[in-house]
């Protein structure tokens, strides 16, 4: 984490850089950059909530490629799978039943939808997820986009709490 006076200082490819692992939306880390400085954390967000409200389906569908399923931690050291990781610690899947479950319901998601069932998994146990996830398959499209889309905002706006602080 860094604080607000120093991102609002960082180069332009350093600040970028920073925000990257949020979401990945090139465009909105881009146009909070050139928005700075910011004069306080409730400016920036207040800022970066107001740059996703542009966001309809070819920016979920771009963002999900940094997204792993719920259930299935990603390997590697990038930032954004450090994250996912983080994010889906609560999600205790070492219950066979309940990993199986999710591993179904998952896939259920993915034949409807046709895309990653994305959730912000950070503070929600597996069974909460589950629930969520079974009762969004009943969702007509335009419901569910609507609903991924602000999943995909609250996780956004959770990385960039933990990425700039004071
Ligand atoms: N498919 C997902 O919902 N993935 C994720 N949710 C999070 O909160 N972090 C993820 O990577």
């Amino acid at each position: 984490m860094i604080a607000l006076n120093h991102f609002n200082q960082l180069e332009a490819d350093a600040a970028m850089a920073l925000l990257q692992p949020c979401v990945a939306l090139p465009g909105w880390a881009a146009a909070l950059v050139a928005a700075r400085p910011f004069a306080s954390l409730a400016a920036l967000h207040h800022t970066a909530k107001a740059l996703t409200q542009s966001w309809g389906g070819a920016e979920l569908e771009q963002a999900l490629s940094a997204h792993p399923r719920i259930g299935e931690k990603p390997g590697g050291q990038q930032a954004h799978a450090v994250l996912s990781r983080q994010e889906q610690s609560a999600v205790n899947v070492d219950d066979r039943q309940l990993a199986e479950a999710l591993r179904l319901g998952n896939a259920d998601y993915e034949a409807r939808f046709g895309r990653v069932f994305l959730i912000r998994a950070k503070g929600r146990s597996a069974e909460e997820i589950l629930e969520a996830l079974r009762q969004r398959l009943t969702h007509s499209d335009a419901e569910e986009t609507a609903v991924a889309l602000e999943q995909l905002r609250e996780i956004t706006l959770l990385r960039l709490a933990g990425a700039i602080g004071e």
